[in-house]
């Protein structure tokens, strides 16, 4: 534990983490969000339209029902996508044994400087924020594995090994999503592998603890991904909704099924052909919620832009060419002021 963090220290971030306050019988007031952003209704309406592509068919038809998914949702689920279920499991495990761990053990880890790479953290900005939200996560970089994984925690003993390798297979299915993405909006062969453009991958652990209250607060606001694609592995209880048609359906967790969301530098680099679309997290009255998220993102240095290949023939770019870390920085401070976050780069 670094020296500044005492018993006081460990208080502080005990009061902080809504996963150690489990004994709330209230969602307390600095949770409870203004009436116009407020989900109001608890209940769940399913979205029956979001497709569920089984990749275990030809190649071409994968492309075409990725392509089409993206194109008309910006989500869907995969199975068969060929990352082992027991992984899934076992991860899903470790994630909850670590929100489990002693809160000495996650002081260790906590940390509201957003510029340290591996942290455990409380709603988005706890201290800047006006409202919280109801989720505490554990982020790190996780590619490649050898650079990262000294920065990650020794607890739960492996928590390690399992990060590291469920990391490498949600990468190979990441870039082979990217791969057939490409194909479908027809860039050269290879577009997606140019290591700027894939270099960073992060992995989050979220925990949405049960709430006294769901219809007052959410584990996350309304955003969509800044990134290029992001791969959901939740856990079966509800609680992520996507804005279809101004309605908030919500995604059925399905055994074994990842959830695949288009970030919004995807949609810049397909020209608008992809869509990044809004979503949230909703809270649950009886049951814990766990999900991890593993992102793929542009390098810092990476100028990002609508695909030339996409552009030249009568589809002028609708975006202009950007570093991705200016992107990053205005994305979230738009998503703060409820900005729409690509308003500056649109021609
Ligand atoms: O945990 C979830 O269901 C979604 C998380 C999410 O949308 C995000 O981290 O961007
Ligand atoms: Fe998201």
């Amino acid at each position: 534990m670094p020296p500044s963090l005492g018993r006081a220290g460990n208080g502080g971030v005990a009061v902080k983490l809504i996963s150690s306050r489990c004994d709330l019988q209230h969602v307390p007031d600095s949770y409870v969000l203004p009436p116009e952003s407020r989900p109001g209704k608890e209940e769940f309406v399913l979205c029956e339209n979001i497709p569920v592509i089984d990749l275990e068919r030809d190649r071409a038809e994968n492309v075409r029902q990725v392509l089409k998914a993206g194109q008309e949702f910006g989500f869907f689920q995969l199975t068969n996508h060929g990352v082992s279920k027991t992984l899934m499991t076992d991860v899903l495990e470790v994630a909850e044994g670590f929100f489990e761990l002693p809160i000495e053990d996650k002081a260790s880890v906590y940390s509201e400087d957003p510029k340290r790479s591996c942290r455990l953290y409380t709603s988005i900005d706890y201290d800047k924020e006006k409202v919280h939200f109801w989720r505490d996560s554990l982020r790190h970089p996780c590619h490649p594995v050898d650079e990262h994984v000294q920065s990650w925690p020794e607890k739960p003993v492996r928590y390690r090994e399992l990060a590291g390798k469920y990391s490498v297979e949600v990468r190979k299915l990441s870039m082979l999503l990217l791969e057939l993405i490409g194909e479908g909006l027809g860039l050269e062969p290879g577009f997606f592998e140019r290591d700027e453009l894939n270099r960073v991958q992060l992995m989050a652990l979220n925990c949405y603890p049960r709430c006294p209250n769901p219809s007052l607060t959410l584990g996350l606001p309304r955003h969509r991904d800044v990134n290029l694609i992001t791969v959901l592995l939740q856990g079966p209880v509800l609680g992520l909704q996507v804005l279809e048609d101004g309605q908030w359906l919500a995604l059925q967790p399905l055994p074994g099924a990842f959830v695949i969301n288009i970030g919004l530098a995807l949609q810049i680099i397909s020209n608008g052909s992809l869509r990044s679309a809004e979503h949230r997290v909703m809270t649950n009255r009886t049951l814990a919620r766990m999900t991890v998220t593993t992102f793929i993102h542009p390098s810092g240095d990476c100028m990002v832009e609508p695909a030339k290949g996409i552009t030249k023939n009568h589809n002028p770019p609708l975006y202009r060419s950007f570093l991705y870390k200016d992107f990053l920085s205005t994305y979230i401070v738009d998503t703060y002021e409820g900005e729409p976050p690509l308003k500056r780069y649109t021609l």
